[in-house]
C-alpha cells in the first residue's frame, strides 16, 4: 500500500490541514503518517484564531518516526516557526522524497497572525525549490512571486513561469472562487505548456479545507502513478464534490466534506 507523510498544522475545528489531509488521503486509498508542526485552535466566541508550534524536539521527534517507514511521498503545508523550518529542511535533505509536495500555506481562509514565520527568500531557497509539485492559491503566488496582485488567468500564468524558474517542476496556482466571474480557475505550468482548468465557482463561504484536499489529492493521484494533467484534474473534481458536500460547523464556518452522503451546506 502507497505511505506518504503529512507535514503541516492541525485544525482544531477540523477543516483544513492535516485533517483535510486523512481524510483526503483515506479516500484516494492511501495510508498517511503524519508530522503537526503546529495547531490552531478558535476562541469560541469569536472564533479568533491562535496558532500553537509544536515545540522543535517534538516536531523533530515525529519526522524521526518517519524514517523506519518507507514512504511513497511527502506533502509540506502550514509551517509556522523558523527553527521547525530548519528541521523541516534537514529533514528532507536527509530523505529525499521521490514526490515532495509543497503547499505554501500563507494565506489562508483564516486570518492568522505570526511573527516566527521563515522569510519568503529563505523559504523559497530552502523548500520550495526542493518540490516536484506546488500548488498555491493566488494571493500566495503574488506573495512568493513579489507582484501587488493576481487578477487573471495571463498574471496566473506569469506567476506559474516565474515559479517553475525557481526548478519547480509542476506548479499549479488556484484561484478559487476570488476572481468574482463564477469560474473557479487552476493554471498547471509544466515549464513548457498551460493547462488551464476550470469550473463553475460554487457560491459558498464553506470551502475551508479546499486547498489542503486538494493538494492531498493531488499527491495522492501522483503517488498513484497518474499524469500530472489527470492528477490535477482529477483532483479538482474531487474538491468540488467536497465542497458541494460541505458541513456548516457553526455560526462562523462551513467546511468542505470529503466523504459520501454529502450534506451540501451553503452560505
Ligand atoms: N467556491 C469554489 N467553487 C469551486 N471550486 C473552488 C471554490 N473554491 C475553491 N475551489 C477550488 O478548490 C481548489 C482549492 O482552491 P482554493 O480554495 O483557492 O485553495 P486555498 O485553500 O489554498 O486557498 C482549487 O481547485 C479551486 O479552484
Ligand atoms: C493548520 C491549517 N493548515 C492549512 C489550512 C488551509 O486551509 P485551506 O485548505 O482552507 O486553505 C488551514 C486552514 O484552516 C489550517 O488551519
Amino acid at each position: 500500500m502507497n505511505k506518504v507523510l503529512s507535514i503541516g498544522g492541525s485544525d482544531t475545528s477540523g477543516g483544513g490541514g492535516i485533517e483535510a489531509d486523512i481524510r483526503t488521503f483515506e479516500k484516494y486509498n492511501i495510508f498517511n503518517l503524519v508530522a503537526i508542526e503546529n495547531i490552531v485552535t478558535m476562541a469560541p466566541q469569536t472564533w479568533a484564531v491562535t496558532q500553537y508550534t509544536e515545540p522543535n524536539d517534538l516536531f523533530a521527534a515525529q519526522l524521526q518516526t518517519t524514517l523506519a517507514v518507507d514512504l511513497n511521498g511527502i506533502k509540506v503545508g502550514m509551517i509556522s516557526d523558523v527553527d521547525n523550518f530548519n528541521t523541516l529542511v534537514g529533514y528532507l535533505e536527509s530523505v529525499n522524497p521521490s514526490v515532495l509536495l509543497v503547499d505554501p500555506v500563507m494565506a489562508t481562509k483564516l486570518s492568522i497572525d505570526n511573527d516566527r514565520m521563515v522569510n519568503l527568500e529563505t523559504y523559497k531557497a530552502k523548500l520550495l525549490a526542493k518540490a516536484d509539485i506546488i500548488t498555491p492559491n493566488i494571493l500566495e503566488a503574488a506573495m512568493l512571486t513579489g507582484v501587488e496582485s493576481i487578477n487573471n488567468v495571463s498574471e496566473m500564468k506569469v506567476a506559474a513561469e516565474k515559479l517553475s524558474s525557481y526548478g519547480i517542476k509542476y506548479v499549479v496556482i488556484k484561484s478559487g472562487s476570488r476572481f468574482g466571474d463564477n469560474l473557479a480557475t487552476d493554471v498547471l505550468y509544466d515549464g513548457t505548456t498551460f493547462e488551464i482548468f476550470q469550473r463553475e465557482s460554487i457560491a459558498t463561504d464553506y470551502n475551508h479545507g479546499a486547498g489542503c484536499t486538494f493538494s492531498a489529492a493531488v499527491l495522492a493521484n501522483t503517488v498513484k502513478g497518474l499524469p500530472i494533467h489527470e492528477a490535477v484534474l482529477d483532483a479538482k473534481n474531487f474538491t468540488f464534490q467536497s465542497i458541494e458536500n460541505a458541513v456548516r460547523v457553526n455560526q462562523f464556518v462551513g467546511h468542505v466534506w470529503q466523504g459520501e452522503n454529502g450534506h451540501g451546506a451553503t452560505k
